[in-house]
């Protein structure tokens, strides 16, 4: 892959309209960014580029809007994150590729940065119509001269900004994708076993689709977090209102018998912390419904929005002797700290552990901080969390083919 040395040697940046697609889909609470890491996390790729004198626009997607405007989804506050991290300011513009995003990009001079609106305001940034993609990437295209590629936590999204772009204009990888690559490789090579792969988080149908490929890999696999409820359905256990994908039980049941037949071992919560509702993340209200049930008496009213203390302890045990981890996924609502002892645990356990530890996804690394842990103790923290699985898994990710070609 060209790097964005070879692009200052090669064509050079000075004075072009450099494209950075980057992940800033960072957490936020009440309209507030509550976990900056994935912001901070590509400052290296756009300083070196501003420090080149590039006219550097970056761009990103925010959750999931449904291809229009939605101002709950705007980047405005990345934006302006952006800008204190940097120190300088940074042009935003209100739209993506229309008339303030042209602008926007008009109005920089070499050195200055320019944020444009949320890819996903366009129903062409995913479909999955190749032609309709194509042409938002036409679009898109129109904005820059060069490209660079340093959004990791959507590599595995076949996206216009992610794939189609990239084919469209001289294109680098960013200094971010390239230590995320690095250091995950090291997992699909010579990994020490035990190789423990723990899961949770609330994307089940995406991440429960990689456990086919990670039973081959891995020698354990810890299930918490929301994708627990369709393991524990697929075991026959009432969940009450949790989480759970229901036309997943089947294939569930399938990589548990395989797993059993291949010697994998997956290791399933044995408690659970229910509450009636969905707790109130902005105001954090006390809870007062909360109970610790075995996993067998789920009451049919009430949600899991946490694995258990005795869950805790065994999934403790079980990261003990491991020598490599990884983990995607909080084990449970760790926003509300009723529902946040569980992910503590597990980040105790691999720190506990002499494992080599790499910590992916976006909710995860913001939990793994705003739990309080040091993330500088972990092997690795990757701000991709269903992109760092895919890899894992040996798929051809389409972000990183588009850099390649
Ligand atoms: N039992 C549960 N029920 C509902 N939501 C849950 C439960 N356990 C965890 N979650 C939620 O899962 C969310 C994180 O899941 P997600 O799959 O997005 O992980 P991630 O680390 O961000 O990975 P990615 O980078 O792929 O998004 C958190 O907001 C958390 O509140
Ligand atoms: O949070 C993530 O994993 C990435 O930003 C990708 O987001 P997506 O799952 O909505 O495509």
């Amino acid at each position: 892959m060209q790097t964005i040395d070879d692009l200052i040697a090669g064509p050079g940046v000075a004075g072009k309209r450099v494209f950075v697609r980057a992940d800033l889909n960072v957490p936020m609470s009440d309209g507030l960014i509550t976990d900056d890491g994935r912001i901070r996390a590509v400052l290296p790729t756009i300083v070196k580029l501003v420090e080149a004198d590039a006219k550097v626009i970056v761009a990103s997607h925010l959750g999931r809007p449904k291809g229009e405007p939605d101002p709950k989804f705007s980047l405005l506050q990345a934006a302006e994150r952006l800008a204190e991290l940097l120190g300088k300011p940074v042009a935003f513009a209100q739209d993506t590729v229309g008339p303030a995003a042209h602008d926007a990009v008009n109005g920089l001079e070499p050195g200055q940065v320019a944020v444009i609106e949320n890819l996903r305001f366009n129903a062409g940034e995913t479909s999955k119509d190749d032609a309709e993609r194509g042409e938002f990437a036409d679009q898109l295209a129109a904005l820059a001269d060069l490209y660079v590629g340093d959004g990791f936590g959507a590599v595995h999204r076949k996206h216009a900004s992610v794939y189609d772009l990239p084919a469209r204009l001289p294109h680098a990888v960013g200094l971010l994708i390239g230590t995320e690559v690095g250091v995950l490789k090291r997992l699909t090579e010579d990994v020490e076993r035990p190789y423990v792969v723990v899961l949770g988080g609330a994307k089940v149908s995406d991440k429960l689709a990689v456990i086919d490929n990670l039973l081959g890999k891995a020698d354990r696999i810890l299930v918490g977090g929301g994708m627990m409820f369709t393991f524990l359905a697929a075991q026959g256990h009432q969940v009450g209102t949790s989480l759970l994908q229901e036309d997943q039980i089947a294939v569930v049941k399938e990589y548990l018998a395989r797993a059993e037949r291949e010697g994998v071992e997956f290791v399933l919560p044995v408690d659970a912390r229910v509450s009636a509702t969905f707790p109130d993340l902005k105001t954090k209200a006390p809870v007062d419904d909360v109970e610790v049930v075995g996993v067998d008496a789920m009451p049919a009213g009430k949600m899991g929005l946490d694995v258990g203390p005795k869950t805790e302890e065994l999934f403790a045990a079980k990261l003990a002797d491991a020598r490599t981890v990884f983990w995607n996924g909080p084990m449970g609502v760790f926003e509300h700290p009723a529902f946040a002892d569980g992910t503590s645990a597990v980040a105790k356990g691999l720190l506990d552990s002499d494992a080599f530890t790499v910590v992916g996804g976006g909710d995860s690394a913001a939990a793994v901080r705003l739990l309080g842990f040091d993330e500088t103790k972990f092997g690795h923290i990757s701000t991709g969390g269903g992109a760092s699985l895919e890899y894992l898994e040996g798929k051809t990710l389409p972000g990183l083919a588009a850099l390649e070609k």
